[in-house]
């Protein structure tokens, strides 16, 4: 059992490779190897974007956030590396090796039957669940923000958006809305920038839609969205347009092949209204019932 670090130093982190980009900054594949003797532990670093003092408020309440999260089903933090000077910091985190769910489902291994992708659906609902325990919304639940540790286990891998439900309220409401992922979002997050433990909920019902999409490009919430508005007409306030198709009782269509009851669930999840959604807790329950009817 290795000792957690918490405090990297910049000098021992040697880059390896860029692993991908947010709106933040971008996260880097490095190796962190203090005795010099490449024996170091590979590790994901989350390196802000200089000069963005507004999301260095945001990246310290992000730090805050992950290093008080401890579950299987979400990436593990391992400490932070103080930039010499720069005021600025870089998260550490730990590395999974298989990256994110969108590149591990793209590439469609064909072990990748409906049961697995139902144990990856149970994961997720198991880290939202602890996260929902924990009294955080999570506001960007997405397979681009799920992370493949092995070929049996995911994790929810991002707490960029992320926020904590006042403990007099049921639901956050954000100010300005930065780039929203609107295809992801409930109805009352479209219109009123509200966010509940429900708008998670509904972002969930998108992630299964993504894993029995298998993220096929062609099949991806933005894309059949777009199409349902109908992408012709000159295109001012998209998010109106989407929650209008949303109150008309538009969702998006089961995936191919996807089996009826993992489709019902998904509906479950995008129930208009926020209280008719079901709980993760009920969630797991149903998903659990299904992967034992398949044994049975
Ligand atoms: C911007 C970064 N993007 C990417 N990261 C990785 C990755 C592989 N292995 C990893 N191990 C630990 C981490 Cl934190 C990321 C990766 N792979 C492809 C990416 F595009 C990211 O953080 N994405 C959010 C989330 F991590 F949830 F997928």
């Amino acid at each position: 059992y290795h000792q957690e670090q918490t405090v990297y130093e910049e000098r021992h982190l040697r880059y390896i490779s860029a692993l991908g980009k947010g709106n933040f900054g971008s996260v880097e594949l490095c190796q962190y190897d203090p005795l010099g003797d490449n024996t170091g532990e590979q590790v994901a670093v989350k390196r802000l974007q200089p000069n963005r003092q507004a999301n260095l408020d945001d990246f310290r309440r992000e730090i805050q956030t992950i290093s008080s999260l401890h579950s299987d089903y979400i990436v593990k933090y391992r400490g932070v590396c103080k930039a010499m000077g720069l005021g600025s910091m870089s998260l550490v985190m730990e590395y999974l090796p298989h990256g994110s769910l969108i590149g591990y489902l793209e590439k469609k291994p064909s072990h990748v039957n409906h049961r697995r992708l139902l144990l990856f659906a149970s994961q997720i609902c198991k880290g939202m669940e602890y996260l929902q325990s924990m009294r955080f919304i999570h506001r960007d639940l997405a397979a681009r923000n799920v992370l493949v540790a092995s070929d049996t286990l995911v994790k929810i891998g991002d707490f960029g958006l992320t926020k904590i439900i006042p403990f007099d309220k049921e639901y956050y409401k954000v100010s300005q809305p930065g780039e929203s992922p609107i295809f992801w979002y409930a109805p009352e997050s479209i219109s009123e920038s509200k966010f509940s433990h429900k708008s998670d909920v509904w972002s969930f019902g998108i992630v299964l839609h993504e894993l029995f999409s298998y993220c096929e490009l062609s099949l991806n919430p933005k894309k059949l969205c777009m199409q349902a508005i109908g992408s012709d007409i000159q295109m001012h306030c998209t998010s109106m347009h989407l929650f209008n198709i949303l109150k008309d009782n538009w969702r998006l269509p089961a995936p191919p092949l996807c089996p009826p009851n993992v489709y019902s669930m998904m509906m479950k999840c995008w129930a208009w209204e926020s209280e008719g959604r079901p709980a993760f807790s009920s969630l797991g329950e149903l998903i659990e019932a299904t992967l034992q009817e398949d044994r049975d």
